[in-house]
């Protein structure tokens, strides 16, 4: 799997939020996003995520067999700032849910919902319902999505808002292991992940943005 992005420019309501943006990511390989508050990482994940339409550029996913038209709902998954999990549901009913929703479309391999229950370490609360969780064990589950249905390429949003130390090297361990395989990985952050040799791409905001983009 290949991940290109080409001269990407978005914008949020009337505002260039950032402009010429490229970058090429290959199996196995890491991309950080820093940059202050407001400084367009989100927005950026967003555009790969396919949910924000870019204002120019492209973002295309090239599968092993070289097909270019992967749809980023196919190949990715996007763990945002919210868990996307609901709070009267159970733990294990959520997972349910997403894994039939995202469904096995690759082929690849996934977790049980038991075994990425206890990839997060949590294995022994999947009966409560999501709301009755910390904010750290709910951060832990929406993670556990990733696992729970195959996708090549993770986007995420500030992974480790809301955890302990011991659940950020879980969280480095779990990245780490998902790129051995030949996953891609974007994440934001405004805190070290402990990936090993990430690359990094620090988001400036209107700062970086050439006003001739709008030529
Ligand atoms: N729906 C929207 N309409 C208008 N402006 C928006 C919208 N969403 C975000 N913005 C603006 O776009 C800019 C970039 O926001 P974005 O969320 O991408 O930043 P960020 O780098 O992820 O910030 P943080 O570190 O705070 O999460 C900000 O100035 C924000 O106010």
């Amino acid at each position: 799997m290949h991940l290109d992005a080409s001269n990407l420019a978005a914008r949020r309501g009337e505002d260039l939020i950032f402009a010429d943006v490229s970058f090429r990511l290959d199996a196995g390989e890491a991309l950080v996003l820093t940059g202050k508050n407001g400084s367009g990482k989100s927005t950026l994940l967003r555009v790969l995520a396919g949910l924000l339409r870019p204002e120019r550029g492209t973002v295309e996913f090239t599968d092993s067999r070289g097909e270019t038209e992967r749809n980023p709902r196919e190949v990715s998954h996007y763990l945002g700032h919210r868990n996307a999990m609901k709070s009267e549901l159970t733990v294990s009913e959520n997972l349910a849910f997403w894994q039939n929703f995202l469904g096995d479309v690759l082929g690849a391999s996934e977790l049980s919902i038991e075994d990425a229950a206890e990839a997060v370490g949590l294995s022994d609360i999947t009966h409560l319902p999501f709301g009755y969780l910390s904010a750290g064990q709910q951060r832990r589950f929406a993670f556990a999505k990733l696992l729970v249905a195959y996708r090549p390429v993770w986007i995420l949003d500030e992974p480790t808002a809301a955890l302990d130390a011991s659940a950020d090297r879980l969280f480095a361990g779990l990245i780490d292991a998902h790129r051995r395989k030949g996953g891609i990985v974007v994440a934001a952050t405004h805190q070290p992940l402990g990936l090993q040799s990430a690359r990094a791409l620090k988001m400036t905001g209107f700062a970086g943005v050439d006003r001739g983009v709008w030529g």
